[in-house]
Order: C-alpha cells, then structure tokens, then sequence
C-alpha cells in the first residue's frame, strides 16, 4: 500500500481566519500546503503575495509547495526560497530557458516544479524529465480555484508516467485542479503522485474528514 500525498490549496481557505485554516491543514492528514501565486499577468488573476506567504510559513508545520503563475519566474527564485518554500514550481509557458530555471530553484534548496496548462503536451518535458522533480499537471486552466476537471487529464497523467519510467526518473506527478473523491481514485491509477485540492476540501462541511478521505482513496 503506497500513500499519496494530498495538498489542501490554500486559495479557497478563508484569509480572515487564515491561521485556523492553516492550523486545520497542520492538524489534518494533509501532507503539504499548495500555495498559488498569481500576476494578474500570466493569469486572469491575482492572488496573494509576499507577506500572506510569510505569516503561512510561520505557522505551517509541512512541506510548502509553491505554485507560481507569474510571468518571467527568474525574478522570484531568491525570495521564495528565502521565505521558506520547499519546492517551487515555474511554469513551462512561463519560460524561456527552462533549464537554466531549474538549476537555479535548487541552487537556491528547493525542489524544482514545472506546471503546464491543459494545451501543454507532457512529450516537451522529456529532454529535462532528469530534471524535474514535480511535475503540476494542470487539470483545469490556471488563475482560478472551483472549475470543473478537465478529463484529458487521465491521459496525460498515463503519458507523463511512460516518460517518467522510460528516463529512470525520480519526478512527483502533481494533479491540480477540480479535484474531488470522484476522480481521486482514477487520478492515482493513472499514476499521480500528489493530489492538490482547494474547493473540495475548504468548501467541505469538515475539512479535516474531506482531507482524510481524500487520502484512503488515494491508499491504493
Ligand atoms: O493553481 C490552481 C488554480 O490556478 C489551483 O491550485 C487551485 O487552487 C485548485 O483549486 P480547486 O480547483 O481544487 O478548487
Ligand atoms: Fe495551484
């Protein structure tokens, strides 16, 4: 029996009963904290920033995964890293030497992510697979917490495996978005790793019991 990890994203926490929240994921059988990072730029969006990161990692007592759906990530690696983020995940759209970026998030300590967008193919992650350490599956398209699961996904989970085992490598798969006990089970038989859940589990009447039954599906 191989646990996955389930990685409440705190987007849909509620920011002004931030620490409970934060609390509830130290106390739950959570794994990490997914923390996403939007511009307003490479996202219709904009979330939160600097100083929310900080007081999270104050009180967090797990591995912080960090999400960024910025423009021109470069920029960030130092800051993110010094704030406390254990891994950092850049996205593929987002850059234009994508080695050259990974390189620098662990010569910074952290583990290296690479997200990409529901239009991405997992085949251009092959030449730097050796590199990656996570690699976030975007099931819905970024910028928002809430949508509806993209069922390509499955396939592209299968794909990113095949690669995975052809390179010997040692990535995480990371599903991220629209994730719910429905296709939890189907998500990790596919060969995810890692499952994020935002709206699922905070919109839930009990987090901590939606977090726990997100991992006995996952217990596979
Ligand atoms: O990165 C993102 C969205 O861009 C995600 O991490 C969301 O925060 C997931 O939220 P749900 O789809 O689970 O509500
Ligand atoms: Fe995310």
């Amino acid at each position: 029996m191989s646990s996955k990890r389930i990685a409440p994203s705190v987007l849909a926490a509620d920011f002004a009963n931030l620490q409970r929240d934060v609390e509830m994921i130290n106390n739950s059988e959570a794994d990490w904290f997914h923390i996403d990072i939007m511009d307003g730029v490479f996202v219709p969006n904009i979330s939160f920033g600097m100083p929310v990161l900080r007081d999270i990692v104050k009180h967090a007592n797990k591995t912080i995964d960090v999400h960024l759906m910025i423009v021109d990530p470069d920029r960030y690696i130092k800051t993110f890293a010094d704030l406390g983020s254990n891994i950092l995940t850049v996205h593929y759209e987002a850059c234009t030497h994508l080695h050259r970026t990974l390189q620098a998030i662990k010569a910074e300590g952290m583990k290296a992510g690479v997200a990409i967008n529901p239009h991405t193919n997992v085949n251009l992650l092959e030449d730097v697979i050796n590199d990656i350490d996570l690699v976030c599956i975007m099931s819905v398209n970024p910028g928002f917490g809430g949508q509806s699961f993209i069922e390509n996904t499955y396939k592209k989970v299968k794909q990113l495996r095949e690669i995975i085992v052809k390179n010997n490598a040692n990535t995480l798969i990371e599903i991220d978005g629209g994730v719910t006990s429905k296709n939890a089970k189907q998500l990790v038989e596919a060969g995810a790793d890692v499952l994020v859940a935002g709206s699922f589990v905070f919109k839930s009447e009990n987090p901590t019991q939606t977090i726990r039954e997100l991992k006995e599906i996952t217990n596979i």
